[in-house]
This record gives C-alpha cells, structure tokens and sequence, in this order.
C-alpha cells in the first residue's frame, strides 16, 4: 500500500508505516480549504453522515454532549455501535492532541429509546503521564442506558510487535454488496410475496455503513455453520484521511454490526425471541481509514446460559490487524417454523 500523507491522527500517521506525529484534533468539522468551493461542498455531500450527523455531538456544556441518531434498528432500540460511537467521541473531546484512542469497555444497562437524543456525560478519571482515561455515561430519561471507559495513550514504540495472520478471502471488488445479493435475490421469479416483501423493507433501510459478505449463504443464515463469519464493511460515504480518533469512533460504530448474530449461526432453526449486547470490549492496534473496506472476522466461541460470547477483528486490506473486540449478548431464541431461504 503506498504510503500516504499523514492527516490529523491520534496522535499517529494515517499511512502504514510512517512514524510521523502531526497535533491531532477532534475536529468533525470539513477539511481546510474554501468551504464554498466546488470541491468542498462535493466532499460535504459525499461526507459520511456517520461524520456529519451521528458522531457530531453537541456541546451542551463542559463534558456534556448530546447526540441524535440516524439509523434505528426493526427493534427499535437505538444501535449499540451507534452509542459507543458517541460515547467515544465525547471522551476523546477532551483528551490531548498527542493522546490516540486505545480501548474502550462499556456495558449497555438500559434499551436507548429512539425518540429522544442520548446525553453524554464525561468523567476525566486520569491524565497520567503515558495513558489518560475517560468515564462515559450515555444518559436518557435521567437514566444511564451505557457506562463506558476509554482509554488513551501517547505513542510509544515497542520492538515487540506480532498478530494473527489475516484470513485469506476474496477482495471486495470480486463480491457483491448486500443491497446486490438482495436484488438479485428479488429478482427470483418464484420468491414467495411475504419474502419480497421483507427484502424490500431491508433495502429501504439507511444503514450508514456497507457490507459485503464473503459467503452470502453462511451471513444471511440459510446453512447451518460454525460459528464464523467473514465479511468486508466500510462506512458509507467520504470520511478522508482526517482523523484518527474519528476513524475508531467509526469503527467503534461498525463494530457492533452483524456481530452478535455470529452466535446464531449454527441454529438455522432457531431465531432470536430477545436479542441485545450487554457489554462490548474494543482494541485499536494500528492507524486505519474506516470509510476504506476493511474485512470483518467475527468468531463465536461460546454460548450457553441464554448468552453468546462474540469476537472480531477488523484488518486492513494489506494485512495489518486494525482493531480488535469481544462483546457478550443476551440470546432467547425460539425455534422458526421453517429455515430462513434468504
Ligand atoms: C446489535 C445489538 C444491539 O445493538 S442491542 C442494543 C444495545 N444493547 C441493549 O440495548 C441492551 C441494554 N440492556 C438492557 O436492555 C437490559 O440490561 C437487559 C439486557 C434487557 C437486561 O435487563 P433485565 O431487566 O434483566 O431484563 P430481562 O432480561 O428480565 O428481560 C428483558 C427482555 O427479555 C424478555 N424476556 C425475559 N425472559 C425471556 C425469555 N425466557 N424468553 C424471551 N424473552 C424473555 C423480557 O420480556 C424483556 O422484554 P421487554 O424488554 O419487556 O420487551
């Protein structure tokens, strides 16, 4: 991968391999530049919205946000990632520019309710000397809905270095998005009508984020597997070389998609009655751009007690591991009449 110019980052270049360390800023707002310009406002209207609405918070005053959403899950409780994406950015708000987000832990307490925004209360814990930390309340009716910590730390180099190997899969431009396996599905002249009808309300839906499956069949449930699942994600829309605090408040959001429905997959016969995140752990190990494709590699190595265990790692195209999490859910299943023929 060529090296690229370094954008404001956290605390760390946006390129591969450069060790360069510009100020980093929170800063949501479009690049420099003439904001009236042509190419500007082609940028802002190709900037992700996961930029220009869901993670732009609103100061209400010293370490109070508030955030709205864009995107609610069928279920209508408001989407995790959407909430440790928010949480993340109000604690980043007040961490220096030579500080790059690390970890988060956060459990989810309460279901968010859709129909008012989410306040976002910051502790500053700690400003040590390497590593600063932050306490995030998501706050709605008076209520906590998320406790959250997260984590910063200078850059600071190490000769020991490892990671996983990135799973071999097709590239992106050889699979098709989910949109295309769902018209392509619709098109099926002997799909029953109910069916049509579920698929059209799922390609009507506004989910800021792209997805393409590495193995359909596996993803949408109509084999049983092990439960594994690979697939390439991105944000929609441009999000640039930017920030890299942003980028992991993006991928904070991602990785919360598709995630938990990893424990499902070897029950075809089976269909979550309840299902909800109760925590979700996060690791960034290296700079990344969240609106480039990145594969997903989700892994579910236990469930049992009503609840799932789920990982994932998010890798670079070039082999380089991005991001780790771990999340636990609540699972109440019931058996389904017949297997999903999505
Ligand atoms: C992608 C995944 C996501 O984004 S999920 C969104 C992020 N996560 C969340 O919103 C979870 C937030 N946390 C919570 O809502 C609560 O802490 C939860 C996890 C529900 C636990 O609270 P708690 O008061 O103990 O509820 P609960 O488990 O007793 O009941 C919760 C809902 O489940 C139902 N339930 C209960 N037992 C069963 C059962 N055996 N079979 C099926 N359903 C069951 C309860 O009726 C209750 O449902 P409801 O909320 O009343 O609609």
């Amino acid at each position: 991968m060529a090296e690229r110019k370094v954008g404001d980052i956290c605390g760390s270049s946006a390129s591969t391999t450069s060790d360069d360390h510009p100020k980093d800023t929170l800063d949501l707002k479009p690049e420099d530049g003439d904001p009236e310009s042509p190419e500007a406002q082609k940028d802002q209207d190709l900037k992700s919205v996961l930029v220009t609405s869901v993670l732009n918070l609103e100061e209400i005053d010293v370490d109070l946000y508030r955030g709205t959403h864009h995107w609610v899950p069928r279920t209508q409780r408001l989407f995790g990632g959407q909430i440790i994406g928010q949480a993340l950015v109000a604690a980043a708000k007040s961490v220096g520019d030579n500080l790059y987000a690390h970890s988060l832990h956060c459990y989810f307490v309460r279901a968010g309710d859709p129909k008012v925004p989410v306040l976002y209360q910051v502790d500053r814990i700690r400003d040590g000397r390497s590593f600063t930390v932050r306490s995030v309340r998501a706050i709605q009716h008076g209520q906590p809905i998320l406790i959250c910590q997260a984590s910063f730390q200078m850059l600071q180099p190490s000769p020991l270095q490892h990671q996983f190997t990135m799973p071999a899969v097709p590239p992106p431009e050889d699979l098709l998005t989910a949109e295309e396996l769902i018209r392509l599905y619709l098109s099926k002249p002997d799909l029953a009508e109910k069916y049509k009808l579920g698929l059209n309300k799922l390609l009507a839906i506004e989910v800021p984020i792209e997805i393409k499956p590495v193995n359909p069949p596996v993803f949408y449930k109509v084999t049983a597997s092990e439960p594994k699942n690979l697939f390439w994600v991105r944000a929609r829309g441009y999000i640039g070389e930017g920030n890299m605090k942003l980028h992991c408040c993006v991928a904070a959001y991602v990785s919360d998609f598709a995630l938990l429905g990893t424990a499902l997959l070897p029950y075809p016969g089976y269909r979550a009655q309840f299902a909800a995140s109760l925590d979700h752990a996060m690791w960034f190990h290296s700079t990344f751009r969240s609106d480039e494709w990145m594969l997903y590699e989700c892994e579910s190595p236990w469930a049992g007690g009503s609840r799932g265990l789920v990982q994932g790692r998010l890798w670079r195209r070039d082999g380089v591991l991005a991001a780790s999490c771990s999340q636990e859910g609540v699972l109440r299943v019931k058996p389904v009449t017949r297997p999903s023929k999505l």
